[in-house]
């Protein structure tokens, strides 16, 4: 009774790139809810689709009222069955006619309405009474690829992973360190730089992919010593990006070097070993399985593997990843598969098969903390979330939160 859904409302409002998105707000009869969607700019092919054609307006004059008829009175505890309902209102299998969005947005709203009609938090609600771990942030400090400008290195994201930290707090504020640290190692090198930030709120040098390797794991090693913790460095290539499917070869504009798949194994171990990378996401092309097993064959045992736009958040495709020994780790973005059970399953498959999930921010972000809740609830030992900027630091805070109410916090375990 306390968490019969009596109001779905849904609105447009902005997100980090300026451009419209979904917010929905649930009301039930004891609780209240309320999501919104993110966007990526570096989409994997099989992601589901984020509107429908005519985007946010065509959702709000067309779909709106279809979902809140179908919802009003369901129990929004019945999360399996009310995500059963968004995918038959949609009717095709990749939320086309609704939006995997506008799902998303719904399915979280609902997810969190539950919980404060029982007035709990959502991870609690999700995660039950013994989770108490805290994921890892993996910061991102400097971008390049399409979260960036045309001069900017090819590599998307340079990450950072406070793996000394001893609780969420020193951990963000090492990733800000690390932030603060590479603004300097920036303007040393490099005389055009203006202080500019990517989409995810790292800096964009003006500077080569190798240049920037080495002051991104200078920057770790100089804070790691300030500190007195151990902080790694990593990678998201989205070699999807660097992929020319005409040439066959990754392309690196930046260097004007191109790679076939050969090279680029032989490039990404290189620079696995040189600088103690801890973490590599996507590291080949989308379609790429074999590149993905023959190097997490050869370096999977020291470094993260991660697959993001291969396995886009879909539990079948992930099977097959499992199959062929593509990676270590994946990448959870709710919005790329379209609703919270859905996600909850490819979860759950990683974890049965000691796949490593990594749960994630899209480049276009709200201030929307869903994900925050959604890690801790996983107990998914990492999660991608940026440094800097509101709403990045929305999701950190409230990590900071969570730690603050857990009665026994522990910093998550990897291995
Ligand atoms: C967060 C990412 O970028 P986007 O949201 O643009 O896919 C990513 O590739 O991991
Ligand atoms: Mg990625």
């Amino acid at each position: 009774m306390d968490s019969v859904i009596e109001d779905v409302r849904v609105r447009k409002i902005l997100d980090s790139r300026g451009n419209s998105t979904l917010e929905v707000d649930i009301l039930t009869w004891n609780g209240f809810g309320r999501a919104a969607a993110p966007s990526g700019a570096s989409t994997g092919t099989r992601e589901v689709v984020s509107f429908p054609e005519g985007g946010v307006d065509r959702v709000l004059s067309e779909v709106e009222d279809v979902i809140s008829s179908e919802l009003i009175g369901m129990d929004a505890e019945d999360l399996e069955d009310i995500d059963l309902v968004l995918k038959e209102i949609d009717g095709t299998d990749n939320y086309s006619a609704i939006g995997g969005n506008t799902a998303v947005a719904v399915s979280m709203a609902v997810a969190k309405a539950a919980a404060a009609s029982y007035n709990l938090p959502l991870y609690r609600f999700l995660g039950g009474n013994f989770i108490n771990e805290i994921p890892y942030p993996l910061g991102n400090v400097m971008n390049g690829g399409a979260h960036a400008g045309v001069h900017a290195p090819d590599i998307q994201e340079f990450l950072v992973i406070p793996t000394g930290a001893s609780n969420i707090s020193e951990a963000v504020f090492a990733n800000a360190a690390v932030s603060k640290k590479l603004k300097e190692l920036i303007q040393n090198k490099d005389s055009r730089f203006t202080g500019g930030k990517g989409d995810e709120g790292g800096w964009i040098p003006n500077i080569t992919n190798v240049a920037a390797l080495e002051i991104q794991s200078q920057a770790c090693e100089e804070v790691g010593d300030e500190l007195g913790i151990s902080i790694k460095p990593g990678l998201d290539m989205a070699a999807s990006e660097l992929w020319d499917s005409d040439k066959e070869r990754y392309v690196y504009a930046q260097d004007n070097v191109s790679k076939d798949t050969g090279e680029q194994i032989e490039f990404v171990k290189d620079i696995i070993e040189t600088y103690g990378m801890f973490y590599v996401e996507d590291p080949f092309d989308e379609s790429d399985f074999d590149g993905f097993t023959q190097l997490n064959s050869i370096v999977g045992d020291k470094c993260l593997i991660c697959g993001d736009d291969i396995f886009v958040t879909n539990k079948d495709i992930l099977a097959e990843g499992i199959e062929k020994k593509a990676a270590n780790a994946l990448i959870i973005k709710p919005n790329q598969i379209g609703s919270l059970s859905e996600t909850y399953a490819t979860v759950k498959l990683a974890k049965t098969n000691d796949i490593i999930p990594v749960v994630s921010h899209r480049s276009g972000e709200t201030t929307d903390e869903t994900i925050a809740h959604l890690s801790v609830a996983f107990s998914a030992p990492f999660i991608k979330t940026g440094a800097l900027g509101g709403e990045r630091i929305a999701k950190l805070n409230e990590l900071i939160r969570i730690e603050e109410e857990l009665s026994n916090p522990t910093m998550a375990k990897w291995d």
